[in-house]
């Protein structure tokens, strides 16, 4: 399944979303686009409603009213498999818990969307070290996650999220755990991501340090967003 999209077209956007856990109402009419090629920081006190947007855009969440489309094509409406096809191939996710196949070594992980993907198990290893060199955890490539810190796995799950150079990175705190150096290493690769190869970064943030890296900013705050106009 490919979407074509032109330059200044949305690449994802979410229009007028609803969506409530029992009796808390998490998202009342959030409204958002996401543009290739743009690092965009979702910003808001917390509770606000940032990781449940997240969530809908990704497609792991469907609204209750509302849509998200991808180009033209509403999440909703798409089958399962479909829904999944497109989170395997065109989206990568940087998550704050349970990212990570304990089972497997870090090598391991990094590798599995691609071998998901078909690649052969020695080429998708290839790259996947290439990743684990980019987020300078290559030295853990034999390790479990359950052997190494909260820090290096996160900079782990971030070479996961990024070996397949998918349209649409999605990373919630992806920095929470690291220290500013390598929260700025994380940063300029989801930079490079954005500019190389005309990915969508969309960061939840508490930090302006790292929300000062994104090219535009949209503020959560009771289920409702405000965005920033692009720049172009
Ligand atoms: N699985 C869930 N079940 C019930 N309520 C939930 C669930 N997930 C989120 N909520 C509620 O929905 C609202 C929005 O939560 P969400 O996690 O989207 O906020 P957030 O802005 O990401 O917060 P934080 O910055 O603290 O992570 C909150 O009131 C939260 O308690």
């Amino acid at each position: 399944m490919t979407t074509t999209v032109g330059r200044g077209t949305p690449l994802l956007t979410a229009d007028d979303v609803h969506l409530s856990f029992g009796e808390t109402t998490a998202l009342r009419g959030a409204s958002l686009h996401v543009y290739a090629g743009e690092v965009l920081a979702l910003m808001g006190p917390s509770g606000s409603g940032k990781s449940t947007l997240l969530h809908c855009l990704a497609g792991i969440l469907t609204p209750g009213s509302g849509s998200i489309r991808y180009g033209d094509r509403d999440l909703a409406r798409m089958s399962d498999t479909e829904r999944s096809t497109l989170r395997r191939g065109a989206f990568g996710f940087v998550f704050q818990f349970g990212q990570l196949v304990p089972e497997l070594t870090c090598l391991e992980n990094v590798a599995l969307p691609l071998r998901l993907a078909g690649a052969g198990r020695r080429e998708a290893q290839r790259r996947a070290a290439t990743w684990l060199d980019r987020l300078e955890v290559a030295d853990l490539a034999g390790k479990r996650p359950g052997q190494v810190s909260g820090g290096q796995g996160q900079r782990v799950a971030v070479a996961r999220a990024l070996v397949t150079e998918p349209a649409v990175i999605f990373a919630d705190e992806p920095t929470g755990a690291l220290d500013s150096l390598n929260g700025e290493l994380v940063m300029k690769l989801f930079i490079a991501a954005a500019r190389d190869t005309g990915a969508a970064v969309v960061l939840v943030t508490h930090e302006p340090r790292v929300a000062a890296y994104s090219d535009r900013e949209a503020v959560v705050r009771d289920g409702r967003v405000r965005e920033q106009e692009p720049a172009r």
